[in-house]
């Protein structure tokens, strides 16, 4: 059995690989860096930090792929912040978050992962999510299954608000109007007698705690593709319902996800939902 529980022999089986060896590599650096001294700089806002370990992490898995597989292209956080083009074209595509959860790495907080999706003709084909604090390896390929550390997820098909434990993450905007938005709904969904409202500052594993059925939903404004895309694929290949925050099928680069384990509960929780504007992530 391959890694993640994967039969051999399926398309992208080569590339499944490589984003395997290199979320571990890449979890090696990130776990060594956690306890040590950091440079830590700003990106958007005060709140969305980025230090030597992200872009480290980030020129190790993109060099290695590129030498690997000189054809594809590739969606990178922290080459995005530095201006490059962030586009999904039909073109074998590695979508990347060398950390995700910076803000915890930076407080030594142990939630933290590196996250590597891949898309060919815009679709969503595997995702690698390493928890290298904990040691655990989240991955999924699509019509495959999801696993961790072989072990197989599946979602919780809770239905019922009034049971649900729900994540969400704050994003990095702190504008008054921003943050008056995003407690009301945290407010809305407590009004609705759910059981809890956690963030733990990382996107992609908020995600992964969904797929393993240790949550019943996620939403969020303003996380970007490279937080969702490996993530997306896990939550969908463990049973799990992806969309986008108005209902309809989820836009990638829209910045905006609710994610449950059942329909009905994606649902519900969209409805209680105030939208939040964050820019795309591809204009
Ligand atoms: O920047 P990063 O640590 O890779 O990703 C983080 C996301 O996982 C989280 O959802 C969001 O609230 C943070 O602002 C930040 O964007
Ligand atoms: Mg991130
Ligand atoms: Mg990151």
């Amino acid at each position: 059995m391959k890694a993640g529980g994967q039969q051999a022999g399926s398309p992208w089986d080569e590339c499944f690989e490589a984003a395997v060896q290199l979320a571990r590599r890449a979890g090696q650096i990130i776990s060594k860096a956690l306890t040590e001294e950091k440079r830590v700089s700003t990106k958007t806002s005060a709140a969305d930090l980025v230090t030597e370990t992200d872009r480290l992490v980030e020129d190790l898995i993109v060099s290695e792929l590129r030498k690997q597989f000189p054809s594809h292209r590739f969606i990178a956080e922290e080459a995005t912040a530095a201006g490059a083009k962030c586009e999904l074209t039909t073109s074998p595509t590695w979508i990347i978050d060398p950390i995700d959860g910076t803000c915890n790495f930076v407080h030594r907080f142990p939630d933290v992962a590196v996250s590597i999706g891949f898309a060919v003709h815009r679709e969503l084909e595997f995702g690698v999510v390493h928890h290298c604090v904990e040691e655990r390896l989240y991955s999924a390929r699509r019509g495959h299954g999801a696993f961790c550390n072989g072990q197989q997820l599946w979602v919780s098909g809770e239905t019922d608000l009034s049971r649900a434990l729900i994540l969400t993450e704050i994003g990095s905007k702190r504008d008054p109007a921003t943050l008056k938005l995003l407690l009301g709904n945290m407010e809305q969904l407590l009004l609705a007698k759910a059981h809890g409202v956690r963030v733990i500052g990382s996107s992609t594993l908020a995600l992964c705690h969904l797929a393993a059925g240790a949550v019943d939903a996620y939403y969020q404004f303003g996380l970007h593709c490279w937080d969702l895309a490996a993530a997306t694929v896990i939550v969908r290949e463990a049973g799990g319902i992806v969309m986008d925050t108005t209902g309809g099928p989820l836009d990638l680069m829209s910045r905006r996800v609710v994610a449950a384990g059942t329909q009905k509960m994606a649902t519900l929780v969209a409805q209680a939902l105030q939208p939040i504007s964050y820019e795309r992530d591809d204009v």
